[in-house]
């Protein structure tokens, strides 16, 4: 129920039903009269029963007059309606639809005077211009080439005519070869021209917008990236994402699907969502920035091969990932890491990272606590300086700083793993056989626990570095020798672990190879911020006018008007 002061309230026409229109400074509600109810269907509804529908204000998406309509189509319908009622106005808002899928929809009331329409566009217009968080200027990047190749038809189709219907107006850069985005944020583009920068691409898209922004920030504010405990100013600008790539896994672990019409209007209401982001050095030289999967072993591996089969889009990752998967390649290192504080949970405490997460919200602990939680999380290994220190051989080393959720992992590398809590869920897969690490794969993609496994070990960290042992000459030279007369390494039957180990292999940064085996990595809270609110929790359906059922319960994002 929303208690608010009512703004404005008219009793206007909904298609040929008469509705009691009102708006209050945070939702617009109309419910059909019961008078109207009575004459179309016969029967009069039982209290409680009225038939409502309530957007809230910032989910509006625009208001115009009804013969100003936007599309040819609607344009023609538009046309027909103002000729019987001539002066009515359409709200555009956002409608949602299944597996958080976003729509724009319309609904336009028909007034019995010019003055009342003019009235009800104002007021609405008055409400929006309120909502300072909504962007007004772009910057749009567009990879021609990222996915299946269809970013500039995805942006113009798609994308395009919503900002445009939003009144936003945006420069777009479609690039012309990689880093072109990133070389263009850190030096030549005037960002005090816009409000936000867009992203059409996928994750590698991505980190090219984060590295030219993050990098142009520090340097405008003389913070040197290479110093690993520099203090890293955040960005002002946010990112909006419309996925066009093969993996896509920051929009959908931000918004909870690949829709690029979805992505434009949390960029349109504009939205804002925190993200750690790691920085990853080598010594004194900064390497790169990752916000969602740093990986090594497995997936450095896959990254590697399948840029080499670029040609063949997303598919290549599945190409790659069996012949990475046959090879069975381990690596050994050391990996030590500092732990985060125990109220930040566990990566296995089943806490999803969901909209307006209190897990994110919790921050550092006061002092006192804070000493007497590193106190506790000493472990065997730790020398007193809070580091635990874990040597071995792996499979994978991977660090997920958000759940890395995307179509082909659902729930992704590290389910409860958050989007701005200052940690990256550090996953450790110790040598193992095929068979085991097949079983280890397949629980991504079901609801089993995949860290419930003896060669798996997760940590929730702050910091970590990996320092790869070097190979002794012999196992190198038996497993090129191996690898040259089958292609891949041999196949062990079995449970029993049997694999070889090549002397390094790459880490995949967000979908880049870096150059380094040995890095230091540290998570930076909230770095940069997207056009995102986070997965939300799943919503019930809206009620609408046309609905001849009972009311459906009133979900947090909309609010019912009785
Ligand atoms: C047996 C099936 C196992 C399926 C396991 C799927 C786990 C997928 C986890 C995906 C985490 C993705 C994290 C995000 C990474 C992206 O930054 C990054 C770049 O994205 P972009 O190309 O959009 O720029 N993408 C990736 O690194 C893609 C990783 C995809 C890995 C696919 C692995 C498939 C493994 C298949 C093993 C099959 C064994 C078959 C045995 C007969
Ligand atoms: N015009 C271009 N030509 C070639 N490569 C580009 C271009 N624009 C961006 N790239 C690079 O393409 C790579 C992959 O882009 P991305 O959009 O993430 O697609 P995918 O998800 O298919 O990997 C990124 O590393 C990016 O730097
Ligand atoms: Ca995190």
């Amino acid at each position: 129920m929303d208690k608010q002061p009512v703004l404005l309230c008219s009793r206007l026409f909904q298609k040929r039903r008469q509705a009691d229109v009102t708006l209050s400074r945070t939702v617009l509600a109309w419910t059909e009269t019961e008078k109207s109810r009575k004459r179309r269907t016969g029967i009069s509804s039982f209290s409680g029963k009225a038939h409502s529908q309530a957007v809230q204000v910032c989910e509006l998406v625009t208001v115009h007059k009804a013969e100003e309509d936007w599309t040819r189509r609607r344009k023609k319908k538009a046309k027909q309606v103002a000729e019987l009622y001539p002066h009515a106005f359409t709200v555009s808002y956002v409608r949602r639809t299944q597996q958080h899928r976003w729509r724009c929809a319309d609904v336009t009331f028909r007034c019995t005077s010019l003055a009342l329409c003019e009235r009800w566009i104002h007021v609405i217009n008055e409400r929006l211009s309120l909502l300072s968080n909504r962007p007004k200027s772009l910057l749009v990047y567009i990879n021609p080439y990222g996915g299946k190749r269809r970013g500039k038809h995805i942006y113009e189709q798609k994308v395009a005519p919503l900002f445009q219907h939003a009144c936003i107006s945006t420069d777009v850069i479609v690039t012309e070869h990689a880093n072109h985005a990133r070389d263009h944020l850190k030096t030549e583009a005037n960002l005090d021209k816009y409000d936000g920068v867009v992203c059409v691409g996928g994750d590698g898209m991505f980190s090219e917008i984060l590295h030219g922004l993050a990098t142009r920030t520090q340097t405008d504010h003389g913070v040197d990236q290479n110093q690993q405990d520099a203090e890293l100013v955040p960005c002002s600008l946010r990112i909006g994402i419309i996925p066009a790539g093969s993996t896509d896994c920051i929009c959908f672990a931000t918004v909870g699907t690949n829709d690029p019409v979805t992505s434009a209007l949390h960029i349109i209401v504009g939205d804002s969502q925190p993200m750690d982001v790691c920085s990853v050095h080598h010594d004194d030289t900064f390497l790169s920035y990752s916000v969602s999967l740093l990986g090594y072993g497995f997936y450095g591996d896959v990254q590697t091969d399948s840029e080499r089969k670029r040609w063949l889009g997303p598919a290549r990752y599945d190409l790659s990932g069996v012949k990475t998967f046959l090879n069975h390649n381990h690596y050994e290192g050391t990996i030590s890491f500092l732990p985060a504080e125990n109220h930040m949970g566990n990566p296995r405490d089943k806490l999803l990272c969901r909209s307006g997460c209190s897990v994110c919200q919790r921050g550092p602990p006061v002092k006192e606590q804070q000493w007497q939680l590193s106190e506790k999380k000493k472990t065997e290994t730790d020398d007193g300086s809070g580091w635990s220190v874990v040597r071995g051989k792996f499979l994978a080393i991977n660090a997920a700083s958000m759940s890395c959720a995307c179509p082909r992992s659902p729930k992704g590398l590290s389910p409860s793993a958050h989007l701005a809590d200052g940690t990256t869920d550090l996953i450790l897969v110790r040598r193992c056989s095929r068979l085991d690490f097949l079983k280890h794969l397949l629980r991504h993609t079901n609801k089993d626990d995949q860290f419930d496994h003896s060669f798996v070990e997760v940590h929730r960290v702050k910091k970590f570095r990996f320092q790869p042992w070097l190979q002794e000459p012999g196992s190198l030279e038996d497993l090129s020798e191996a690898t040259k007369k089958t292609g891949f390494a041999p196949i062990c039957s079995g449970q029993t672990p049997c694999s070889y180990s090549k002397a390094q292999s790459s880490w995949t940064c967000d979908g880049e190879i870096l150059c380094h085996a040995d890095i230091q990595v540290s998570v930076r809270c909230g770095l940069v911020r997207l056009f995102a609110r986070g997965i939300e929790e799943q919503q019930p359906q809206q009620c609408v006018l046309d609905d001849p059922g009972p009311l459906s319960a009133p979900d947090p994002g909309q609010q019912h008007v009785d």
